[in-house]
């Protein structure tokens, strides 16, 4: 185990463990990615080794396939698993009405695909990500490489007409050469410091030739996991919210495995 948790890990470890208390035996679960998503992976790891807990986890991604797989979390793949009981995943950043941005660890189109087959999606996070306002994190937008520049003008030319703050596009890249996607697209970033009505600019997106899908994820999370470093948590959903807390010193359980 590190020798000691930064207060955001902690965080993160408080809310992933708490979200983990959702799984049921014989449940198949969508996994995030992120560094929030891959806490939960190690949370639900504890919990298969300690209690024997069955489950089928569909990873969003490479990196969460690969860390799942270390530790002993069975995964399949969306096709092989079919309808999902529950989805767990991380957020850039989420609003009162439970919309989210996602999508900054390039990961957003297969997070959203596995989200929306799936009956319930819980977001974990630090309260850091909670705003008033979806739009300080800049947007990503997937697009195909085919043409990007044109798909990026595209949406520079739809953004003109929309209630947002600022307008610049940026294409993600890694070192020098745009970033590829698991899907081997690039991200485009919009940095809209303020997105005045999120569905419409969500729809809008994707109505462009090239895009493939946005980060915006509207009227798909249910709840929300916000865990704090003192191991306080909240759960809120559209219903209200819930205190509660986590044992920090629960996370020991999790480095106890020499595999993790
Ligand atoms: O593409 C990545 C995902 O949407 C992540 O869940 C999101 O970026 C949050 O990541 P983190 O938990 O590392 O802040």
């Amino acid at each position: 185990m590190p020798a000691e948790l930064s207060p955001i890990d902690m965080a993160k470890f408080v809310a992933a463990r708490r979200a983990v208390d959702f799984v049921e035996d014989g449940m198949k679960l969508g996994l995030g990615t992120g560094s929030t998503a891959a806490w939960m992976v190690r949370c639900l790891a504890e919990r298969i080794r300690a209690e024997g807990l069955r489950v089928t986890g569909v990873p969003t991604s490479t990196r969460t396939a690969e860390l799942a797989r270390d530790l002993g979390v069975p995964v399949a793949s969306l096709e092989q698993a079919g309808w999902l009981d529950l989805t767990i995943d991380g957020a850039d950043e989420f609003d009162a009405e439970l919309n989210l941005i996602k999508g900054g660890g390039a990961a957003l189109l297969q997070e959203k695909i596995v989200a929306s087959a799936s009956d319930r999606m819980v977001v974990i996070a630090d309260a850091a990500k909670e705003v008033a306002r979806l739009g300080a994190f800049p947007l990503p937008v997937e697009v195909i490489p085919f043409g990007w520049q044109t798909t990026q003008a595209l949406i520079e030319e739809m953004l003109a007409g929309m209630d947002v703050d600022a307008r610049a596009v940026t294409l993600r890249k890694s070192g020098d050469a745009p970033l590829l996607t698991d899907e081997k697209n690039h991200i485009l970033d919009l940095h809209l410091k303020r997105i005045g009505n999120p569905r419409q600019l969500a729809m809008m997106l994707n109505q462009i030739p090239g895009v493939v899908e946005n980060g915006l994820f509207i009227d798909i999370c249910d709840a929300v996991v916000v865990g704090h470093a003192d191991g306080r948590v909240t759960v809120r959903d559209l219903e209200g919210v819930q205190e509660g807390r986590v044992d920090p010193g629960l996370v020991r359980n999790i480095f106890a495995d020499p595999g993790n």
